[in-house]
Formats: C-alpha cells, sequence, structure tokens
C-alpha cells in the first residue's frame, strides 16, 4: 500500500540530520507554534513517556521494524490501545484483535478518516484518490466507482486472459532459465508479472506509454517511502528543508498527469474511430463521462488544464499502480519462501495443483478446486501481512475506545502484523501452518478481527480480488510446472527471510531460487 507517515519512522540515517535541523528550528520558533495539548481531564490510553517537541519519536528511532517496534512497546506500555506522541501529532497504537473490532467495527464511522500527508496532497491534488480522501461524500463517490466499476467481481473477472497470457509468458521465461541450472529472481519476475498485468488493465495494450508512466510510478514509490518530516511536523511544511520534498512530489505529479493525459488521448481518438467500447479501466471512466453519470459534483476541478475526469483517472490509476503492485509481489515472495522453508506444504499443495490440473494446463476455471493453496496463500498473509500497519486512520470527532477518550484527529495505527500473531487465537502463531485454517471459520474478509491482512470496515481495501487472482494463479502455475530447489550455497531451513519495511513488508533479498522443469510437461 501507499506509505504512511510511520513506516517511514525506521528509515533513521536521514531521520537523525533531519530531526536535528527540526529541532534546533522549533526550539527557535516554538513560542510561536504551539503543538496542540489535549485538554486536562482527559482519560487518554496509557503510553511510554515523552519528550518535549519530539514525543516519542525517539523510542522508534534506529529500529528498521516498526511494526515489531510497537508490539514491544505495546506490550509495555499499552496491550490493547496505546497513546503516542510523534512530534506534533497525537497517535494511537491498536494491537489486539478486540480493539480493532472496536475501530473498525463498533466505532467504524468515527474512525472512518485519513490523515492529512504531503504525498498524497500533493501527487493526488489534495487527497482525491480513494485511500487518503477524507471521509465524506467525495470519497464515498470514488470508493462506489472503484469497487463497483474497477475492482468488483465482474471487472476482475474480464482480465482473466490478461493474467492468464502474463502468466504463461512468465512459466515460458522461466522454463529457458532453467536450462541454465542457475537460480532465477522470482521476486523481480513477480513484479514485473503484476505490473503488466495493471497495466493491461488500466491502459490496455499501450506498452510505450504505460512503461513510461511506470517509470515514474517506481520513483514515486521509492520518494514517498521513507521518514517524512513534514507529515509529523505538519506546521513546518513551509520550511526550507522541507520544500525540496514538496517540490520533488510536484515534478512527478506533473511527469505522471502528461503521460496519463497522451494515454487518454490515445483513448479518445481510438473510440473516435472505433466506437464506445469498454475495454480497460481508462475506457471505463471515459464512458462514465459520455454518460455524465460518475455521480462526483463537477465544481471548478479544472486545475493546469487538468479536467476533473483526467484527473479522477489520474487519480484511480496511479493509485492503483502505488496500492497494488508491491502488495501483491509481497505477499508472493512470502507465501513461496515459506513453502520452500515448509518442504512437507510445499509437496501438499504441489500434489493438490498436478492433480487438479492433470491434463498438462493451468487455467483460472480450476483455480477454486485448489483448497490447500487457499489455506496456504491464507497463511502467507497471516504471518507477513504485506500491510503491516494498516493505512492510518482519523477521527474527525472526538471519540471513545473502551474506557479511553480519544481526541479529535487522533491517528490511529492497527498493527495488523501483531494482531495475526495473537497468541490467544492462533496456536503457535509464530508457525508457518496452513491447515490451521481447514475448517474455514475464518478468514480475511474482514469480519475476523483476528486476522486483518486487508483491513476491515468501511475502508477496506477495495483490491483484494483483483490482487489475489494474480497471485493465486501465479503460485499454481509455478507449483505445477516446476520444481523448487535452494541456491546450492544454503540449505531451505537457511534460507534468509529478513524483512524489509517500507511501502510494503517486502523480503530484504530477493528470493532467488532454482527452477527443475518436471520432465513429463516439458
Ligand atoms: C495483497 C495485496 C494487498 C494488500 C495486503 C492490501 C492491503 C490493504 C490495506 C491493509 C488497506 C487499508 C485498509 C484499512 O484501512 O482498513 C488497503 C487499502 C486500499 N487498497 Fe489495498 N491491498 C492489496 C492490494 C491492493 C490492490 C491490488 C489495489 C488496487 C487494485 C488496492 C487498493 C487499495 C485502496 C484503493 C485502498 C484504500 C481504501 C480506502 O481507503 O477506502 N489494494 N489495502
Amino acid at each position: 500500500m501507499i506509505s504512511c507517515s510511520l513506516e517511514a519512522i525506521n528509515n533513521i540515517p536521514c531521520l537523525l540530520l533531519t530531526l536535528a535541523t527540526i529541532l534546533t528550528v522549533t526550539l527557535l520558533i516554538r513560542n510561536k507554534q504551539q503543538r496542540s495539548k489535549p485538554a486536562a481531564g482527559l482519560n487518554l490510553p496509557p503510553g511510554p513517556w515523552q519528550l518535549p517537541i519530539i514525543g516519542n519519536i525517539h523510542q522508534l528511532i534506529g529500529h528498521r521494524q516498526p511494526h515489531r517496534r510497537l508490539r514491544s512497546l505495546a506490550h509495555k506500555y499499552g496491550p490493547d490501545v496505546m497513546s503516542l506522541q510523534l512530534g506534533e501529532l497525537s497517535y494511537i497504537v491498536i494491537s489486539t484483535p478486540e480493539a480493532a473490532q472496536q475501530v473498525m467495527k463498533t466505532h467504524d464511522l468515527e474512525f472512518a478518516s485519513r490523515p492529512s500527508l504531503l504525498a498524497p496532497n500533493v501527487l493526488f491534488n489534495g487527497c482525491k484518490d480513494i485511500a487518503f480522501a477524507p471521509y465524506g461524500e467525495y470519497w464515498r463517490q470514488m470508493r462506489k466507482i472503484g469497487v463497483l466499476e474497477l475492482f468488483s467481481g465482474k471487472r476482475v473477472q474480464s482480465f482473466r486472459r490478461v493474467r492468464e497470457e502474463e502468466v504463461s509468458n512468465l512459466v515460458d521465461s522461466i522454463a529457458l532459465l532453467a536450462e541454465t541450472g542457475e537460480a532465477v529472481d522470482l521476486t523481480s519476475m513477480m513484479s514485473a508479472v503484476t505490473s503488466a498485468v495493471t497495466s493491461r488493465a488500466a491502459f490496455g495494450k499501450a506498452p510505450e506509454l504505460s512503461d513510461a508512466f511506470m517509470m515514474v510510478v517506481d520513483h514515486i514509490s521509492d520518494v514517498i517511502a521513507g521518514f517524512k518530516i513534514s507529515d509529523l511536523y505538519p506546521s513546518f511544511e513551509s520550511l526550507p528543508v522541507l520544500t525540496g520534498y514538496r517540490a520533488r512530489l510536484d515534478r512527478m505529479r506533473e511527469a505522471s498527469h502528461s503521460i496519463l493525459d497522451r494515454i487518454i488521448d490515445e483513448h479518445k481518438s481510438r473510440r473516435r474511430r472505433a466506437g464506445l467500447i469498454e475495454e480497460d479501466m481508462v475506457d471505463v471512466l471515459l464512458n462514465h463521462q459520455e454518460n455524465q453519470d460518475l455521480g462526483i459534483p463537477i465544481t471548478d476541478e479544472v486545475i493546469k488544464g487538468v479536467t476533473l475526469v483526467s484527473m479522477l483517472i489520474f487519480c484511480f490509476v496511479l493509485e492503483l499502480f502505488l496500492a497494488g503492485i508491491d502488495t501483491s509481489t509481497t505477499a508472493f515472495e512470502w507465501i513461496m519462501s515459506e513453502m520452500i522453508v515448509n518442504p512437507t506444504v510445499l509437496k501438499r499443495a504441489q500434489e493438490e495443483v498436478r492433480q487438479v490440473f492433470a491434463d498438462g494446463s493451468v487455467d483460472e476455471a480450476g483455480l477454486r478446486q485448489l483448497k490447500y493453496l487457499d489455506m496456504v496463500i491464507s497463511e502467507g498473509l497471516r504471518l507477513h501481512p504485506p500491510v503491516p500497519l494498516l493505512l492510518p486512520r482519523e477521527n474527525a470527532e472526538k471519540a471513545t475506545l473502551d474506557a479511553y477518550d480519544i481526541p479529535i484527529n487522533t491517528k490511529v495505527i492497527v498493527n495488523a502484523w501483531t494482531i495475526n500473531r495473537d497468541s490467544r487465537y492462533w496456536t503457535e502463531p509464530e508457525k508457518f501452518y496452513p491447515e490451521r485454517f481447514m475448517d474455514g471459520s475464518v478468514d480475511y474478509r474482514g469480519t475476523h478481527f483476528q486476522f486483518i491482512p486487508f483491513g476491515a470496515g468501511r475502508r477496506m481495501c477495495p483490491g483484494m480480488s483483483f490482487s489475489l487472482a494474480i497471485v493465486k494463479l501465479t503460485l499454481a502455475s509455478l507449483l505445477f510446472h516446476f520444481r523448487w530447489r535452494v541456491p546450492t550455497e544454503m540449505t531451505r531451513e537457511g534460507l534468509d527471510m529478513t524483512e524489509c519495511f517500507g511501502a510494503a513488508l517486502r523480503r530484504k533479498n530477493a528470493l532467488r531460487l532454482i527452477p527443475v522443469l518436471f520432465d513429463d510437461i516439458a
């Protein structure tokens, strides 16, 4: 998912420098700019001690895995709900399924907004996307269009051929490489497949322009991941030390807008030639423009010559790329890694795939018979949620959680990684054991709060089906066509499983494995 301010805290080297600057500047002008303090007499959730000005930032500094650090802080200071002060902003951290249910079900409406962060503000013309739009009529309309038109089961189904073609190309390239006996970089390969499927779903076949768009998106992902001091000290947004970041964001927005404008123009001229066709996501939105049934009020949203519809397309498409590619690749690489270190799981999953597709080709129609693979995917998402700290939420009114008062505009971080490993709900929670999902009583669809890789409630991920369709087809195909070995210098148990916290909780090192073609399929 798109990076949030907190995830960045692990990216500390540049933080220290920036922090020193901020501290100095803050001390100089703190009489002018006071950070807001909650009114006295409130029953706030417990939390660790705070320093003036930086609050609890020092307790996160030096910890490269903030989800793990927040778990240990929560154990000590606030097992369910913990208060943290990060710079100018008040946060609460949610670390149990019960508290998550309070936030995302019982009080879902109260906590349905998002904090305003600089990057989405600039990139999405003032958070005009789905993920970062504040709760309200605009977000509702955007989400409705997204859920009905872009991420619905019907729409995901319509990209079946695209997925099958891209995964089949992947299998062909791996088969060629298998002849060399060398390890292949499965992480990069999966990233390429996900990007190709996403770009064809969004733009249809427009390879040159979509490649250019992908390059800008990659750059955006790099720039927005990491510590963003401007999000923790919003009153200092205009300080020179921060304006460079804003200027970079501006440039990236312009670059991606201009590529997208050309893509939209191409679509429009093709539509003029071929009549109304509904092929990809840009076409779907252009159809709505022509029918004037978007439902979003057309105010004076003409920004630098960008029409409202181009802007909507821009927000949807950019979000699709930013939200979908890293998360799906991450889910895939961890599931595959866990199967490698748990050979009995790999064997069982492989037997199932080869039995279901005994006639020799993997297709999406047969995927639903892969019940064991479903359990493997669930277990992978439980142990390695690609978004370990859910996108922050915010309450637009003051609220209460259990007995605690939560002042207005508190940022809420739900630590899904910790929640998914709660030993009160999961036996041996650190173990990769897909059979725990055998009875089908718990799933990731947002009603079981001990397992929330896609979040829950109004702001739950709408891209779940889009993502799982690619992940499952790729896993099934790779298990069907190849046996997988670790490079000779390592053992299965020795496979490096180090995490790297960023836009998604990736593997630190790419997953490199040796493919061996199943003889009878060759
Ligand atoms: C394995 C893959 C994915 C995972 C684990 C994932 C996870 C998440 C999570 C945890 C959230 C926040 C939910 C909350 O606040 O309760 C989210 C939001 C979102 N995701 Fe995903 N996501 C994935 C793939 C995708 C894809 C492929 C797309 C687009 C096609 C997408 C689009 C979005 C959007 C637009 C939101 C914001 C929803 C809102 O604020 O209303 N995600 N995702």
